[in-house]
C-alpha cells in the first residue's frame, strides 16, 4: 500500500490480481467543485421526495395501531425536518449542478415536503419508525456491482467454501451498496465500498459471531486482522511471518485486499479516518464479547455506549471517497461533524438492532440488541420493550438531522454540505436494504 513503510509495504505477489473482464481500476479523488452558496433550509434535501416511475405520489405510512409509548413518532414534516430538507437538497443556481447527488435527485422537482410513496421492493417498515424512503437503486448498477463482488470474493480472497454461497447472495450487498452511495461518479467508486462492507462482515462473522466466531480469544485475532488495515512495522526478521499472516484465512484476505484497493484511492487522510473507525469497531466488538463470556447484561445506557463502537460507523464515513472527493481531515475531526457522524452511525446501528431482532432470538446463546436490553434492564415486556426501541431510534435519528442541519448552517462550504448529503445517504439506504432484506430479516408480531 502507497502509504507502509518498506517493513509493513505489502510485497507485489500479495497484491490482489486486477479481474480480466471489467477491471476493478482504482477510483480516483475528484476535485470537489469550487462554489460556496449557502443553502437555506438545507435539510430538505437530505431527504428529497422519493417518485417512483408510474406510480403517484402516496401518503406516508400510516403510524402503528399500538403507537410508542414515550416519544411520539414524528411525521415527515417537522419544522426541523423542513430546515434539513432544504440544505441538503443542495445548492442551486449556476455553477451548483454538479453538487446534487446522482441519481438521488433526479426525479422532477416537486414539493419538498410532499411525502414520499410506499416502496416498490418487498419488506415492511417497522411500523413507527422515523425513516426516508429511498428511490429503487439502479439495477444496471446493483447487477454489476454483485457481479464484480461475487468474482472478488470467490477469486480473489477465496472468501468462503461453497455452501455459504446462498448466504452470500442472500446479503444482497450489491442493492446495499448501490442505494447507500446514489452519489458514487462510477461502479469502481462503488466497489470500494463493497468489498469493505463483505470484509466488515467476514470478519464479524468468523471471527465474533455464528460462522465459527466466539468471545474466546477475540481480542487477539482481532488485532491481528487490524494489521492488514493498519500495518505492523517490525523487523526484518519478523516481517515476512506478519505478512503470510495477512493471506491465512478469509476475513484477513477480505480485509487485506479490500484495504488494498481503499487506499489506492484514498487521500491518506481518508485512509487513517477508516482505520481510525475499525478499531473504534474493534473496541466495541471487544466489549460486546467480555459481557458475552461473563453474562453481564449492560444497562440501556451502557449497551447504547458499546453499540457506538460496535456499529456502522466506518461505513457512512467512507462517503466522500466513494463519491470521489475528500472531506478535509480538519472539517472532518470538528467536534460537530463528530456529532453528526455518531448519531448517524447510531440511528442507523440501532436499526439493524429492530430489523435483526427475530433473527438473534433465534440464534445459539443470549444476543443483546436494544430491545431484549430494555426488556431485560427496565422489565418490560417483549413488545413494549421493542416498541420504546423503536423511540430510542426516533430520537437518534431525529437528532442526528438537527445536528446535521446545525452543522450545514455553522459551515455551508460544499464539501460539509456533500458529505452530510452523502452520510444522510447512506442513513436512509440503510434501512431501505434491512427493510427490504427479507433473506436475511423478518419482524416480530407485535403490531
Ligand atoms: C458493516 C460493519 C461495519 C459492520 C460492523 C458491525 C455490524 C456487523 C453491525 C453494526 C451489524 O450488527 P449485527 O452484528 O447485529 O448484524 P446482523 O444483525 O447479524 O445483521
Ligand atoms: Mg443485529
Amino acid at each position: 500500500m502507497p502509504d507502509s513503510g518498506p517493513l509493513g509495504s505489502s510485497p507485489p505477489e500479495q497484491r490482489p490480481t486486477p479481474p480480466p473482464a471489467v477491471p476493478d481500476a482504482p477510483a480516483r479523488v475528484v476535485a470537489d467543485p469550487p462554489v460556496t452558496p449557502i443553502p437555506s433550509g438545507f435539510l430538505a434535501s437530505l431527504h428529497p421526495p422519493v417518485t417512483i416511475p408510474g406510480r403517484p405520489p402516496t401518503p406516508p405510512p400510516a403510524p402503528p395501531s399500538a403507537p410508542p409509548t414515550a416519544v411520539p413518532d414524528a411525521p415527515d414534516t417537522t419544522a426541523a425536518d423542513s430546515a434539513l430538507r432544504a440544505v441538503l437538497r443542495g445548492p442551486t443556481g449556476p455553477g451548483t449542478a454538479s453538487l446534487a447527488v446522482a441519481g438521488r435527485y433526479s426525479a422532477p422537482p416537486s414539493d419538498p415536503v410532499s411525502p414520499a410513496p410506499a416502496p416498490s421492493a418487498a419488506g415492511r417498515a417497522v411500523p413507527g419508525l422515523y425513516h426516508h424512503p429511498v428511490p429503487e437503486p439502479d439495477p444496471v448498477r446493483v447487477e454489476e456491482v454483485s457481479r464484480r463482488i461475487k468474482r472478488w470474493a470467490e477469486d480473489e480472497v477465496q472468501l468462503y467454501p461453497e455452501e455459504w454461497e446462498g448466504e452470500f447472495d442472500g446479503f444482497s450487498v450489491g442493492r446495499y451498496m448501490v442505494a447507500c452511495h446514489p452519489d458514487a461518479p462510477t461502479v469502481d467508486h462503488l466497489m470500494l465500498a463493497t468489498r469493505l462492507m463483505v470484509a466488515e462482515n467476514a470478519v464479524d462473522d468468523c471471527y465474533c459471531e455464528d460462522h465459527g466466531g466466539s468471545p474466546v480469544g477475540l481480542g487477539g485475532r482481532l488485532l491481528l486482522a487490524h494489521t492488514a488495515l493498519d500495518h505492523c512495522h517490525t523487523t526484518a526478521e519478523y516481517a515476512p511471518q506478519w505478512r503470510e499472516s495477512l493471506a491465512s484465512d478469509p476475513p484477513r484476505r477480505a480485509y487485506h485486499s479490500a484495504m488494498d484497493y481503499f487506499v489506492r484511492a484514498a487521500t491518506p487522510s481518508q485512509a487513517d479516518r477508516y482505520r481510525h473507525d475499525m478499531a473504534r469497531l474493534h473496541m466495541g466488538y471487544l466489549a460486546e464479547a467480555a459481557w458475552a463470556q461473563t453474562g453481564h447484561v449492560p444497562e440501556v445506557w451502557e449497551y447504547l455506549a458499546m453499540r457506538q463502537f460496535n456499529n456502522f460507523r466506518p461505513c457512512p464515513t467512507i462517503t466522500d471517497t466513494v463519491g470521489g472527493y475528500e472531506l478535509p481531515a480538519d472539517l472532518h475531526a470538528r467536534p460537530d461533524t463528530q456529532r453528526v457522524i455518531a448519531l448517524a452511525g447510531n440511528a442507523t446501528t440501532i436499526v439493524n438492532d429492530l430489523y435483526s431482532y427475530t433473527k438473534e432470538l433465534d440464534s445459539p446463546g443470549h444476543h443483546l440488541n436494544l430491545p431484549v436490553v430494555i426488556a431485560e434492564r427496565e422489565r418490560l415486556s417483549e413488545r413494549d420493550a421493542y416498541l420504546k426501541a423503536v423511540e430510542v431510534h426516533n430520537e437518534l435519528q431525529h437528532a442526528f438531522e438537527a445536528a446535521a442541519a446545525d452543522l450545514a448552517q455553522a459551515c455551508p462550504l460544499p464539501t460539509v454540505l456533500r458529505f452530510l448529503r452523502g452520510v444522510a445517504a447512506w442513513v436512509d439506504g440503510n434501512h431501505d436494504w434491512h427493510r427490504t432484506n427479507t433473506y436475511r430479516y423478518s419482524l416480530p408480531d407485535f403490531w
